[in-house]
């Protein structure tokens, strides 16, 4: 589990959750209730639903809570899976919190970079088996979370991909090179240059998607699929996902400082402000209308 010194002294301001590691537990974090945790000890999985209304959309206090759960989870010796999905049956998330982003503080745009940064390297760097239950929309952040698990099942009728040029930004290239790992190079120049909110069955057309099941039956598939990474012995599996993608990894570690500045130096553009003033005039129209 890879931390952010900065994160860290930021977490320190939550409280631990409860978390029990035996039976079946139901806990609720008790700063924000913006995870709920249902473990079950028996078979050692943790579905983690992400439950920040309206969107799930990550902003620094949402980020440093998964950060804490994550490391609860691969500290807990029992729990070999987690199961990734919302609470709201229509968006599994929306993406990074705008307004994170939006006359930003400096110094909180960097903590929120860099907790973004930590959330990624310890998901994407998971002991655990990591499967995606995306039972909702998922643009840009929420398609990145999803890219950094082992498996994505998602139900139809939604859409997902790094929208971030359609926004006019640049995707980052932790993100592109985890659609990259997953798609191949082809579908990623084609999806991130393009933007592509990209439907269930075009995701999985080009490999983002792994399986298409219905909202309703996403959990139980989950479960099943879980079953089969779980038979493979823990240590095999976790050397093998971390040799595929350490490299990945480690660019993002040497780079991270260069990163968060790049971030901010890019945010903070009067330009960059103004179309995301516009941007979030039209979502807030839109929720209106
Ligand atoms: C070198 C260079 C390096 C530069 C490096 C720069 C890298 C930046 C990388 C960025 C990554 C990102 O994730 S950027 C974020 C990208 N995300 C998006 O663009 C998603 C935008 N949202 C949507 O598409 C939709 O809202 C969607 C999630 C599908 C849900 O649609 P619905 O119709 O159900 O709901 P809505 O009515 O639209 O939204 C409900 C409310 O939630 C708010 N809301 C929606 N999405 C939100 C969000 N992401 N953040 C905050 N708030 C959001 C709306 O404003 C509404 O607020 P009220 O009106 O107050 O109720």
């Amino acid at each position: 589990m890879i931390w952010g010194r900065r994160a860290l002294q930021h977490v320190k301001r939550f409280k631990r959750l409860p978390f029990q590691p035996e039976g079946l537990h139901r806990c609720m974090s008790a700063a924000t209730q913006n995870l709920v945790v249902e473990m079950d000890g028996k078979s050692g999985v943790a579905v983690v639903k992400l439950n920040k209304p309206p969107v799930n959309s990550f902003n620094l206090e949402f980020l440093t809570e998964i950060n804490i759960l994550m490391e609860k989870l691969e500290n807990d010796k029992s729990c070999r899976g987690l199961i990734l999905t919302s609470n709201n049956n229509k968006i599994f998330s929306g993406g990074l919190d705008i307004m994170e982003m939006y006359n930003p503080q400096p110094d909180r745009l960097a903590e929120f970079w860099r907790t973004l940064q930590g959330m990624w390297l310890s998901l994407y760097g998971s002991r655990l088996a990591t499967i995606a239950a995306i039972n909702g929309h998922s643009p840009a952040g929420g398609c990145l979370t999803a890219l950094s698990c082992d498996y994505r099942i998602m139900a139809p009728g939604f859409t997902i991909g790094l929208n971030e040029t359609q926004l006019g930004i640049i995707p980052p290239f932790w993100f592109v090179e985890s659609m990259i790992n997953v798609t191949g190079q082809r579908q990623a120049e084609v999806c991130c240059q393009k933007g592509l909110m990209m439907t269930t069955e075009q995701a999985h057309s080009i490999g983002l998607v792994d399986d298409v099941v219905p909202g309703e039956a996403i959990l139980e598939r989950a479960h099943n699929e879980m079953k089969n990474w779980l038979k493979v012995p823990d240590f095999a599996r976790q050397l093998t996902k971390r040799q595929i993608r350490k490299p990945t990894m480690d660019r993002l570690i040497a780079k991270r400082d260069e990163d968060i500045q790049n971030f901010v130096q890019f945010i903070t553009k009067d330009s960059v402000q103004k179309a995301m003033g516009v941007y979030i005039d039209q979502l807030k129209n839109k929720a209106k209308k």
